[in-house]
């Protein structure tokens, strides 16, 4: 996160941090939707062939390099990538994926003040542009810093027009299972290591998960906003893989 400031994990307690058991090297965020299921971008797992036994997934972590006694780790029981999120287009269309986690002893994620799920969006929910919401993760500070935040950030961001966001990026770039979210001032954003983590929105009175992290050019920079993937266009692929 770009800007912004440090966020305690109870703000921010559906928060998933996915790591690579080799080297415990963190790599993307993710939300609890439900206690035994995380929902994350599907370019988290393009690097690499995903081979679910080399993933660790943790809840309840205000920093990823420091363990609480609080703090739950998981093994992926499955990893579902949508089958039309495309590595060859590049595209990031249908950017999303779920993840069925399990402990060690076989369980799902035990609700505490640092450990909750967040609501989906009823299906094809459209919030009114320029409404604020909050994206968080465990990534950059600046696009050209070297290292990770660590630190779990959170930092306001307004919906944009789709029409304004196909315009700073071109039509083909952003279709509608998208959404453009940034600083009207340009200085937070989230970044590179946030991929996969949640854009969260009031509707209807609860903070409901409204996008995933997906990409940017850049982060924070002018007239390039935050790309999400547009959650409420797959509740029912939501629903019919979990
Ligand atoms: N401006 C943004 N809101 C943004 C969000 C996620 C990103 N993820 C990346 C990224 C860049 C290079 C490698 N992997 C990444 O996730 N850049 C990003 C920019």
């Amino acid at each position: 996160i770009v800007g912004g400031q440090t966020a305690s994990i109870e703000s921010q307690p559906w928060i998933a941090t996915i790591f690579y058991s080799r080297g415990n090297q963190f790599f993307c965020g993710g939300s609890l939707i439900d206690p035994c299921w995380v929902l994350t971008a599907a370019h988290c797992f393009t690097d690499t062939d995903p081979d679910i036994s080399k993933l660790i997934i943790r809840l309840g972590r205000s920093a990823t390099n420091t363990s609480n006694a609080n703090d739950q780790e998981f093994r992926v029981e499955r990893l579902i990538i949508h089958e039309a999120f495309s590595k060859q287009t590049r595209d990031y269309d249908n950017d999303i994926a779920l993840i069925k986690i399990r402990s060690s002893s076989g369980q799902c994620a035990k609700e505490s003040s640092i450990v909750k799920t967040i609501c989906l969006p009823s299906e094809n929910l459209m919030l009114r542009d320029h409404s604020h919401c909050e994206v968080s993760g465990y990534g950059k500070q600046k696009k050209t810093a070297i290292y990770y935040s660590r630190v779990l950030k959170s930092t306001s961001v307004q919906l944009i027009p789709q029409s304004t966001c196909k315009r700073y990026y071109g039509d083909r770039k952003v279709n509608e299972n998208m959404l453009c979210a940034s600083d009207p001032e340009w200085k937070s954003d989230s970044c590179s290591g946030d991929s996969g983590g949640p854009l969260t929105c009031m509707s209807n009175g609860r903070m409901v998960l409204y996008g995933i992290v997906s990409w940017g050019d850049g982060c924070a920079k002018e007239e390039k906003p935050g790309v999400y993937t547009r959650v409420s266009r797959y509740i029912p692929w939501i629903d019919s893989n979990m």
